[in-house]
């Protein structure tokens, strides 16, 4: 069932019982009152993820400002900002970094991540290139209590230079070139607690993906497993809502509660999305400590090699 929010005139409309609604009735701008951008964090905070059709106005310079309402840009740390914008960053299929088909949270290998990621759909294909969410704060509620107690005292340390052959079955060469020479040209690396207290709902949510290393204190294979039976929870189909693209359409995500997918099922077709980041705080796990930076850009002179 819809419901329409008290003064704005929009309407969410959720899309499954546990992840993303659609929200009807608004023009993203940095012109909107702060009525309606208190109602869309709301709604964020709500539904994880939340998705706007039809935003064809925005460009790269009305999307950074409309993102701006959230709080300040935070600018990818190794790969940089497309030409004249200050924090967009481009995923274009057609080059290399350009298709996230790895379960992850982004930017999870600094200590302070990005809270909110906001993603505008610029070239879809006719078929194929959906995105999908899972919920990790519903994944952490619906472990077994056991499972919860354990996950509450773990750590995990996330890096850029994770290990790229783990979830990819194909490399097309400029997929590796573009991750040795751009993505880990300087490493990065921080550890987080796998359970962290969200700052603003307070709920528990998991913190796993695409760039753990490994558990603290578990050696690798035990790592991976241990790693396994969370991820399996969060991405369970249950657990996650699939977006249908169309070019113009906006996702906004709560990046401290959410895992995303970007299928990459589309071939040799084009497919380019823009995404502006909003810099966030330090995780603080169940006991109150805060996530620590191990390497903060260290040059990596193998990415050279
Ligand atoms: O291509 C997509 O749909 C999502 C890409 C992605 O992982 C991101 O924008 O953070
Ligand atoms: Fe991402």
């Amino acid at each position: 069932m819809s419901t329409v929010v008290p003064n704005t005139e929009f309407e969410v409309i959720p899309l499954t019982g546990q992840i993303g609604a659609e929200i009807r009735g608004v023009q993203l701008s940095a012109e909107q009152d702060e009525a309606q951008i208190r109602a869309i964090r709301q709604a964020l905070l709500e539904h994880k993820v939340i998705f706007f059709r039809g935003q064809n106005h925005l460009d790269d310079l009305t999307h950074e400002a409309f993102a701006r309402r959230f709080g300040p840009l935070y600018v990818h740390p190794t790969v940089s900002a497309r030409n004249a914008t200050n924090a967009i960053f481009e995923l274009d299929s057609a080059f290399g970094g350009g298709r996230a088909n790895a379960w992850h949270t982004d930017i999870t290998f600094v200590d302070a991540y990005p809270q909110i990621s906001i993603l505008r759909a610029v070239v879809i294909p006719s078929a194929g290139g959906d995105t999908v969410w899972a919920n990790t704060a519903n994944a952490y509620r619906t472990l077994p209590q056991e499972l919860r107690d354990l996950a509450d005292k773990l750590w995990a340390l996330h890096t850029n230079d994770f290990d790229y052959g783990v979830y990819q079955d194909e490399h097309p060469e400029q997929e590796i070139e573009f991750h040795q020479k751009v993505f880990i040209q300087r490493l990065y690396e921080a550890e987080h607690p796998v359970v962290r207290v969200h700052p603003e709902t307070a709920e528990r949510t998991l913190v796993l993906g695409q760039f753990v290393k490994r558990i603290v204190g578990f050696s690798s294979s035990d790592s991976r497993r241990l790693v396994s039976i969370l991820q399996d929870h969060i991405t369970r189909l249950e657990n996650t809502v699939r977006w249908k693209w169309a070019e113009g359409d906006v996702a906004i995500w709560d990046n401290r509660a959410t895992q995303h997918y970007a299928i990459n099922d589309y071939g040799d077709k084009r497919r380019v999305v823009r995404r502006v980041t909003i810099a966030g705080d330090v995780p603080v796990s169940v006991d109150g400590k805060k996530s620590v930076l191990r390497k903060n850009g260290v040059a990596n002179n193998a990415s050279l090699a």
